[in-house]
């Protein structure tokens, strides 16, 4: 009989709060797609400022936050976007800027550490006065933090200079910023500086800072318009939409300071890890809130069964690959869950050995 729960899927299991629930319940609420949603205007307004941005709109989540993005940047037909190859937008969002907007992805090799190589990216570039058989480019994505290069930072002086590289093209840039207050908090820049490159950023207010549910774009007031009008498009128009910026209008008063301990906790977590010989993980990889590590010899146990196995002593974890385990910590897992965790790994482990019969332990 399972008596704790330690979910580690990700940091999109996190739970509303009660204030965030009080806030829902007592939200002053109106129709936004008419505009008159008073908390949907209050809250906007007041992302966009802690962004740095002109203007800002709430989306029902970060994929439509990317994909409205993208799509406004590109809304000439043959355009082309610069993309990481292990990008979130490239690889887990159902290639939606192609099917939906007729967007080309032009993927460019993610860095172990979330960038790409900015020769790389020049290289990439196709101009108009290109050859006739060309798509243009007319857009550059980065990720930051970086998912799957382990919830890695993209610094602030790497952006800029994917700006600057941007701008003399003639070109946008977008972030996927479903974590960027995490990258702010872990490299102790402002989030405004830190996407201050940036012609629009898609801030997922539902993963660490722990809203049920949404995202918000920020950009300029001409992008933000075209962009709400997109969502409409798409369905996303939201009629009292105002219950959610409630919640998440918590999320950002309440629990960016609650992300640093998500990283030490992370951190905590990786240096146990290291202690079990048969797991390898690189904790210099591990700045934010995710760990990823790999099983040494998946021979004897895969991935996939050791998250089936730790989920019988209700630890729940995802595979990453046919050789790792991804674990995300968030404001709503403690350092006792981090050690409860820890030793259910090693139970599991041991148990898998005397299994199979070897000798040595975790
Ligand atoms: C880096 C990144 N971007 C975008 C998304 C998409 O967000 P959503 O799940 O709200 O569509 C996610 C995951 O959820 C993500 O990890
Ligand atoms: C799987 C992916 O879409 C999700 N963003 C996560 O990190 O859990």
């Amino acid at each position: 009989m399972v008596t704790r729960i330690v979910d580690l899927r990700s940091d999109t299991v996190t739970k509303p709060t009660e204030a965030m629930r009080a806030a829902m319940a007592a939200a002053d609420v109106d129709d936004d797609v008419l505009g008159t949603d008073p908390t949907a205007e209050l809250f906007e307004l007041e992302l966009a400022k802690v962004m740095g941005k002109e203007a800002a709109v709430f989306v029902p989540s970060g994929t439509m936050g990317n994909l409205i993005s993208v799509l406004v940047h590109c809304e000439v037909r043959g355009s082309e976007v610069i993309l990481g190859d292990n990008s979130h937008i490239h690889v887990y969002e159902n290639g939606g800027i192609s099917t939906l907007g007729g967007v080309h992805p032009k993927t460019v090799k993610n860095n172990p550490d979330g960038t790409m190589d900015l020769q790389l990216i020049e290289a990439a570039i196709r101009h108009p006065a290109d050859a006739l058989y060309y798509p243009t480019t007319r857009l550059i994505c980065l990720e930051n933090t970086h998912a799957n290069c382990g919830g890695r930072c993209v610094s602030v002086e790497y952006t800029d200079r994917v700006g600057e590289l941007a701008k003399r093209h003639g070109l946008k840039l977008h972030i996927d910023g479903a974590r960027i207050f995490n990258a702010s908090v872990a490299l102790g820049v402002p989030v405004h500086r830190l996407v201050q490159a940036a012609d629009s950023v898609s801030v997922c207010m539902s993963k660490g800072l722990g809203a049920p549910v949404g995202s918000v774009i920020v950009g300029s007031k001409d992008f933000i318009g075209k962009a709400r009008r997109l969502r409409k498009t798409l369905g996303g128009g939201m009629r009292q939409v105002g219950v959610l910026c409630a919640a998440a209008y918590v999320a950002l008063r309440d629990n960016v300071r609650k992300l640093e301990n998500d990283h030490r906790n992370a951190k905590i977590f990786s240096d146990g890890l290291k202690q079990i010989k048969q797991l390898t993980v690189d904790s210099t990889s591990v700045e934010t809130n995710m760990v990823f590590f790999d099983i040494v010899d998946s021979s004897f146990i895969s991935p996939e069964k050791l998250c089936q196995l730790l989920e019988k002593h209700g630890v729940l974890a995802m595979p990453a690959s046919s050789t790792s385990v991804r674990l995300v910590l968030h404001y709503q897992i403690s350092e006792s869950d981090v050690h409860y965790a820890l030793t259910c790994i090693k139970q599991v482990i041991n148990q898998v050995l005397n299994e199979v019969g070897q000798n040595g332990g975790a």
